[in-house]
């Protein structure tokens, strides 16, 4: 019989180790570059993706991380018809020109038309007829008479300011001046709509130069699905929005549910940029390359909410799970994203320095604006609800949204991996990506690299004691 290895590995985490300065050539930290690959054929200006979580990202988190340069993924706790709404709000948040600009008819009431608008976050429609342009519906025709009974036809603007479909950006941008005009709706010949330009999405264009943007030239998006259920229709419909990657999000990602998983997703949209994980071991990397995925998320039972290790005796410690997985990846040429754990700027420069190209997290970004939910007040100090997506709430929700409770269920049944928490308020996720990238440029410049891809192969850990440890923190001074 074969017996339980008695012979221990170390594993090591972040506050086990720190990057040895190196000698470097750097006069200034804006030197250094922080552009990385997120997955096979994706790059990211900046190293960081928010977490796929229900109190993380929504559709407002990831248009703040695209806008910076990084990118957030859509949780997958939704209907399929809610996920694909939230990637399109982010697709449309940033276009140089919407492809498919959201239209109404002449015939129907306001009312109806400003809840459709309001339910896809935009400020005008165009009023179609027959297939053809016949007038245009912003806040300004309903600002100061809001008839909600009235039809739109009555209280449209017709003359509407239109190009043709291939004008150059720096004309378009002279007529919606000239005319003091939002929108300008760009129209074939034949009187047909075929996209819309505003002076919204050129402003955005322009106030964020290092946006991650797609081929067509809107922010970049991903969007998570799981192993089991309508995970294919899921991945169809997302893909079709226009997800830039998917991401398969499962708690044990060495299993053969997730293998599965990635496998029928690849041969059935092959051209999809796919994402899998969580796995924490050499071996679990492996298997997830070999079943064709694009990048591999690493990290069990390292996340703040996450008690994954407590529950089950499970987990490999972060920094020792990536350099594993680094190894694996590099041999095949797939990124690694480390996921769960990181705090500080100093973590995730570790992670990167460890062979990661990029750095997912959650707690860090949980107390931002962006985030879904409201800010809360307690003792005078305000916060936001953080949770574990596999914490007892996070599953009653979902099964309360899918209609699935009843008084006979014992909440004992439920085995939580996560817990519910809650995260200070922390303002705009702008200040702490600007912190966490302020914070890395400078870790690149103590390991005397450039890049990130440099700074993997300078790097050298030393591993620390208890007493390197303290004397890493601020130490016998009250901080104020
Ligand atoms: N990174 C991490 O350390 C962890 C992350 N999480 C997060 O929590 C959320 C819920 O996760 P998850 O439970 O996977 O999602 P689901 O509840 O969607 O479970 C997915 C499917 O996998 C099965 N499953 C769950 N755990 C295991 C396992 N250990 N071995 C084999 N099959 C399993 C489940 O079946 P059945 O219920 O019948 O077993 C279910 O059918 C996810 O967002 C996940 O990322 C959760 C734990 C750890
Ligand atoms: N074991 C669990 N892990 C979870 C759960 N919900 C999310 N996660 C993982 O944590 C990270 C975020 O970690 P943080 O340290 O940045 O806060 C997230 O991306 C998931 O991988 C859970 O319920 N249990
Ligand atoms: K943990």
């Amino acid at each position: 019989m074969k017996r339980v290895s008695l012979e221990f590995r170390e594993g090591l985490t972040f506050d086990d180790v720190l990057l040895v300065p190196k000698r470097s050539d750097i006069t200034s930290r804006i030197q250094t570059d922080l552009n990385t690959r997120l997955s096979r054929n994706l790059s990211l200006n900046i190293p960081l993706i928010s977490a796929n979580m229900d109190t993380v990202t929504e559709s407002g988190m990831a248009v703040a991380m695209a806008r910076y340069g990084g990118i957030g993924i859509i949780h997958r706790f939704l209907t399929v018809k809610e996920q694909v709404d939230e990637v399109l709000k982010v697709k449309r948040s940033g276009s140089i020109m919407i492809e498919n600009p959201y239209t109404v008819g002449p015939d129907q009431t306001v009312g109806s038309a400003i809840d459709y608008a309001r339910d896809r976050d935009v400020s005008g429609l165009l009023v179609v007829s027959g297939g053809r342009l016949i007038g245009i519906m912003t806040e300004r025709d309903t600002a100061f008479e809001l008839n909600r009974s009235s039809l739109v036809r009555d209280v449209m603007t017709k003359d509407v300011v239109t190009a043709d479909p291939g004008i150059a950006m720096k004309d378009a941008k002279q007529i919606l001046y000239q005319n003091r005009i939002e929108k300008l709706p760009l129209v074939d010949a034949s009187g047909r709509v075929r996209g819309l330009i505003t002076s919204k999405d050129i402003r955005n264009t322009e106030d964020y130069p290092h946006a991650s943007k797609d081929k067509k030239g809107r922010p970049l998006v991903g969007a998570a699905v799981g192993v089991k259920g309508d995970f294919m229709e899921r991945t169809e419909a997302l893909l079709d929005a226009g997800a830039d990657t998917i991401v398969v999000d499962i708690a044990h990602g060495h299993s053969e549910n997730a293998i599965r998983a990635v496998g029928h997703i690849k041969k059935g949209f092959p051209d999809c940029e796919l994402i899998a994980g969580n796995v924490a071991t050499a071996g679990g990397a492996e298997d997830l390359i070999g079943a064709g995925v694009d990048a591999v998320k690493v990290g069990v039972g390292s996340g703040s909410i996450c008690i994954t290790r407590v529950i089950t005796g499970s987990g490999v410690p972060q920094l020792t799970a990536v350099m594993d997985c680094a190894k694996v990846g590099r041999d095949h040429d797939i990124p690694i994203i480390s996921d769960g754990g990181t705090r500080t700027s100093g973590d995730a420069t570790k992670a990167l320095a460890a062979g990661a190209s990029t750095v997912m997290m959650g707690s860090i970004l949980g107390g931002t604006d962006e985030t879904p939910g409201t800010v809360l007040t307690k003792n005078g100090k305000q916060f936001k609800v953080y949770r574990g997506m596999a914490s007892l709430a996070a599953s009653l929700g979902r099964k309360t949204k899918e209609g699935d409770v009843s008084p006979d269920d014992d909440l004992n049944d439920y085995v939580a991996e996560g817990v519910e928490a809650m995260v200070s308020y922390r303002g705009s996720v702008k200040d702490i990506l600007r912190q966490m990238t302020g914070g890395i440029r400078s870790g690149l410049s103590y390991c005397g690299a450039h890049s990130i891809r440099q700074m993997q192969q300078n790097a050298e850990f030393v591993k620390i004691s208890r007493a390197g440890f303290a004397e890493s923190q601020p130490h016998d001074v009250s901080v104020m």
